[in-house]
């Protein structure tokens, strides 16, 4: 498993492109055959990737979490991203759809992610430290909780869906949900803002090989930018802003995890506040 330290608002702000980009993008979920592992020590989160072809893989618990099996201390959420995905939780089967999410519980032991179909599955997941144990529980793509976002003069209109979330499937700390651009919008999360009380990642997906996002990060008065293209995911520690622009419509998986679970809880920050 990969391992990144958290790094200071002010370290941040000296660092050029390569050190913005290995501390906060996630470039390498996505390997054939694999489960790629990724810790942040912000608010402890793993993100995950599996690509699993002709046979299932199993999620083993890392050496640096010091524990029996992945989820004995830790609860996640699931997302499909490609194809029709299979996890199995202690023997029980969750088939998804592309957009399909999967809470999968405290103490749940055994875990394995399949491709039972020719376009092959990939599996996002985002996992934290967890106090106790909710039911595992699935939702499919649009059943969660919809808000529709921003209007067209703003370029930025967009369908935000929350699926693990206060009034949805329960969890520990774990907010996660999928925002879909609508086509000819291209801006996320504008006006921006921070939450001091939590760390969120997003997995910008749905971008087309030619198009790029030009997120934005930082802390609010010293912004950096990181050019993301498909399939990678970003850390923002809970002192950045995040927010993005892609250069055509995109979607994008936000999770987040740390002091509580309000959705609600962001310090905005006015746009002429940002340098
Ligand atoms: O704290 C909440 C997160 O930043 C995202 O949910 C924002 C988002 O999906 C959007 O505005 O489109
Ligand atoms: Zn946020």
């Amino acid at each position: 498993m990969e391992n990144r330290h958290s790094v200071s608002m002010a370290e941040t702000s000296r660092m050029n492109t390569e050190e913005l980009r290995a501390n906060f993008l996630v470039p390498n979920l996505f390997v054939d055959d694999e489960i790629i592992l990724v810790h942040s020590h912000e608010d402890r989160v793993i993100l995950g990737g599996a690509a699993p072809i002709d046979e299932p893989l199993w999620l083993q618990a890392p050496e640096e979490v010091r524990a029996d099996y992945f989820l004995q201390g830790r609860e996640m959420g699931v997302f499909v991203i490609r194809g029709t995905g299979v996890v199995t939780t202690d023997g029980d089967r969750h088939e998804l759809p592309k957009g399909g999410c999967l809470y999968i519980g405290r103490g749940v032991r055994d875990i394995s992610f399949a491709s039972e179909h020719d376009e092959k599955a990939l599996f996002y997941f985002f996992s934290a430290p967890a106090h106790t144990s909710y039911p595992t529980a699935s939702v499919l793509p649009g059943q969660g909780d919809i808000r529709e976002l921003g209007d067209q003069e703003h370029a930025n209109r967009r369908t935000l869906n929350r699926y693990i979330h206060e009034d949805g499937i329960q969890s520990c700390q774990i907010v996660m949900g999928l925002t879909q651009l609508h086509s000819g919008s291209m801006w996320n999360t504008m006006p921006a803002h921070t939450h001091d009380r939590r760390t969120e990642c997003y997995l910008y997906l749905d971008v087309p090989d030619d198009a790029r996002v030009v997120h934005l990060m930082g802390d609010p008065n010293e912004t950096r930018h990181l050019i993301v293209a498909n399939n990678e995911a970003i850390i923002s520690p809970s002192w950045s802003i995040h927010s993005g622009v892609g250069t055509q419509a995109y979607s994008f998986i936000w999770a987040m995890a740390g002091e509580n679970k309000s959705f609600d809880d962001m310090d905005h920050q006015p746009i002429d506040t940002l340098l």
